[in-house]
Parts: C-alpha cells; structure tokens; sequence
C-alpha cells in the first residue's frame, strides 16, 4: 500500500475491493524486488496499475505515452487498456532496468504495441512528432524535471487528451510546511503550474502517493 497518509486498516480494505494483478504483474513485483533491491518503491502500486488500465480503455486512448518506465509495470497496465491498433511509445534512460521490462511484455504479450525509446526523456520527446496526437500520457521519472515534460506532452496532446502526473502528493508532505524536500519543493511548483493552466482542467487523485489526471480543453 504506497498511499501511506491512509490509516493502514483503510488501505488494506481498499486493495481488498480493488481488482487484483494477475500473475505475470505479480511476478515482476517480486522480481523486481530481488533485483533491485530499495529502488523497487518507484514501482506503481496494484491499485494504481489496476486505475492505468481502466483510464486508458475509457478513454479509448490508441496514441500513448509513459515517461519513466522503470522495470514495466506501469507499461503494461498502459498497453493492456489500449484501444485495438493502438501503441504505447516509452522513456527511459536505464538500458538495465528496462532489460527486465522488455523481458516481461514478452510474457504479457504486450511488446508488440510498445515502443522504447532509451535517453533522457527531455531530449527524445522532442523527437515524437505532433501527429498523431498523443491520447493519454503518463509521467512517473525525475520530478525536477516534471514541468519540462508537461510542457513537451501538452504540445502533442489531442483536445481531450489526458496527461496523469504520478507521485504528486509525496506522501503528503506537500501538504506540510515543515517539509523542505527538494523532490516535495519540485512537486509543489509543479502542481501549482498545473492547477493555474488554464488550457486545462485536473484533479489530484489521493490514488498511492498522489496521480493527478490533466484534460485539456
Ligand atoms: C519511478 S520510476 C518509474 C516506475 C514505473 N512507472 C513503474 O511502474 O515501475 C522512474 C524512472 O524514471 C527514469 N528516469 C529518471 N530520469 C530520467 C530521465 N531524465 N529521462 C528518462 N527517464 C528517466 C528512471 O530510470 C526510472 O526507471
């Protein structure tokens, strides 16, 4: 349960209603446990995956995106709530880390509708053309460089496009004056860049440690 501003009791009961991973999900939790030992907390939560997969097929989303792919746990609920044809296009600077993601789309049957694209995802989104345009979005990398991200997606989204900004609560201590983190000062700018953009509208979302979802006009 990453949401840790829940009382534990109410998180338990809410992954209790929440459907489950299935077992390829599952086993790249625990693999990717043993093989990267503490980094495995940037991995998104059961719920969280579960909430990807579900956004992405009601929007119907055939053109999307993920900045920050880690070992693919979130690219895979992604890829599996894509409309028929559709194609996710993935960012990430670790060759290593995402070796273990490549292995399991395999075994999720998802590597065919996924694109990787390995650098720093500042420079090779530049690279994604305006056309087609992106229908959904997901950002989970370095949290500096957030607003860079934001900016480069907005330019490539569809009208009703949706960009979903993740760990945007930081355990809550946004929310906590005494907390001068530099990744919760990061945050805080972020999320009050989106809230005064007024090309959209957004919710933050107290889904694990804070998603919040973006629609543009
Ligand atoms: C929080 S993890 C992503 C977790 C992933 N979404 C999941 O579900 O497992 C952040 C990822 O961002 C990547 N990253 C960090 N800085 C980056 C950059 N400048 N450009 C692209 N990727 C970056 C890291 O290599 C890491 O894999």
């Amino acid at each position: 349960m990453k949401a840790t501003y829940l009382d534990p009791a109410v998180g338990q009961y809410l992954l209790a209603h929440t459907t489950l991973p299935d077992e390829i999900l599952d086993a790249l939790a625990v693999e990717t446990r043993e093989l990267t030992g503490d980094d495995a907390r940037m991995q998104i939560s059961p719920d969280q995956g579960s909430f990807l997969t579900m956004i992405t097929r009601l929007c119907g989303a055939r053109n999307a995106v993920e900045v920050g792919t880690f070992t693919g746990y979130s690219s895979i609920c992604l890829a599996r709530g894509l409309a028929p044809g559709g194609g996710l296009t993935c960012f990430d600077v670790s060759e290593e880390w995402t070796a273990i993601a490549r292995r399991y789309w395999e075994k999720a049957q998802v590597a065919d509708l996924i694109d990787l694209r390995i650098g720093p995802a500042a420079e090779r989104l530049l690279e994604l053309p305006q056309h087609p345009a992106v229908d959904l979005a997901f950002i989970d990398a370095d949290k500096a460089a957030y607003p860079v991200y934001y900016e480069l997606l907005m330019e490539r989204l569809a009208p009703g496009g949706l960009i979903l900004a993740d760990n945007t609560l930081r355990g809550g201590r946004v929310a906590d004056p005494a907390s001068d983190e530099e990744t919760v000062r990061h945050m805080r700018a972020f999320n009050d860049m989106v809230t005064a953009d007024e090309r959209t509208t957004s919710v933050m979302l107290p889904i694990a440690d804070g998603l919040t979802m973006i629609r543009k006009h």
